[in-house]
């Protein structure tokens, strides 16, 4: 799948842009199937709003988004849920965990909600174990900490299918060990669907093999 932006300014950092250059607002890009891209950019500057223009969680803003040539405000919702079942998995930075379900139900509900889930249950455990939190599994998401909530949100990403994966600041709340272990598993999941992401950074880092870099 494509994803194209063409000359996108969120109506909010309109004013802000004349202030600094950046590589993504009021531009034309296409983020080719695979690309492992980076996007670096200071806080405030509209890694959330870019990514929830991408997922179409928001529309203020002026130009246009298309995921395999759909434009997103003219798609149908029907399709637009399709593509996002089967080709588009988000690790947000709030998590957006159900409070009152357990980590498991949270990573499960992703699971079944394809019409083809592409793991049997038993990947939630086998990945729960690598990134160490196979022992809350069982708790609800909403007792858990942030650092384990973040590691439940990205198994609940990688458990469904996906082409792209978006991610904004995935290990905002992980020490360097844990960053380490979640990067090498949606490195290899990445790796074995051919999927390319979109992670959303602060800083630089070397936890991935990135194809191209932007400052937003
Ligand atoms: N709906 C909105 N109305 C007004 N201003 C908004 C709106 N949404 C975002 N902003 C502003 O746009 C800017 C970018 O916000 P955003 O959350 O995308 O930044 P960010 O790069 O993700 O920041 P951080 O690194 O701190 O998470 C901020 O100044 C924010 O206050």
């Amino acid at each position: 799948m494509q994803i194209i932006l063409s000359k996108v300014i969120p109506t909010p950092l309109r004013d802000k842009m004349q202030q600094r250059e950046s590589e993504i607002w009021n531009k034309e890009l296409v983020f080719e199937p695979g690309q492992w891209v980076k996007i670096k950019a200071p806080s405030g500057t509209g890694k959330t709003t870019l990514v929830h223009i991408l997922y179409k969680l928001r529309h203020d803003y002026s130009g246009k988004v298309q995921w395999n040539g759909k434009d997103l405000t003219s798609c149908p919702a029907a399709e637009l849920a399709v593509m996002r079942q089967s080709s588009i998995s988000v690790i947000f930075q709030d998590m957006r965990l159900f409070s009152n379900l357990t980590a498991r139900e949270n990573i499960e509900l992703n699971r079944i909600l394809p019409v083809h889930p592409r793991y049997a249950v038993e990947k939630i455990d086998e990945m729960a174990a690598r990134l160490q939190v196979s022992h809350i599994l069982d708790q609800r998401a909403g007792l858990c900490s942030y650092g384990e909530q973040q590691r439940i949100a990205i198994i609940r990403a990688l458990i469904q299918p996906f082409q792209w994966l978006i991610m904004d600041e995935p290990f905002s709340h992980l020490d360097e060990e844990n960053t380490r272990k979640a990067a090498a598993l949606i490195a290899e999941e990445c790796t074995l669907r051919k999927a390319g992401f979109l992670l959303t950074d602060l800083d630089e880092d070397d936890y991935f093999a990135y194809t191209r870099y932007l400052g937003l």
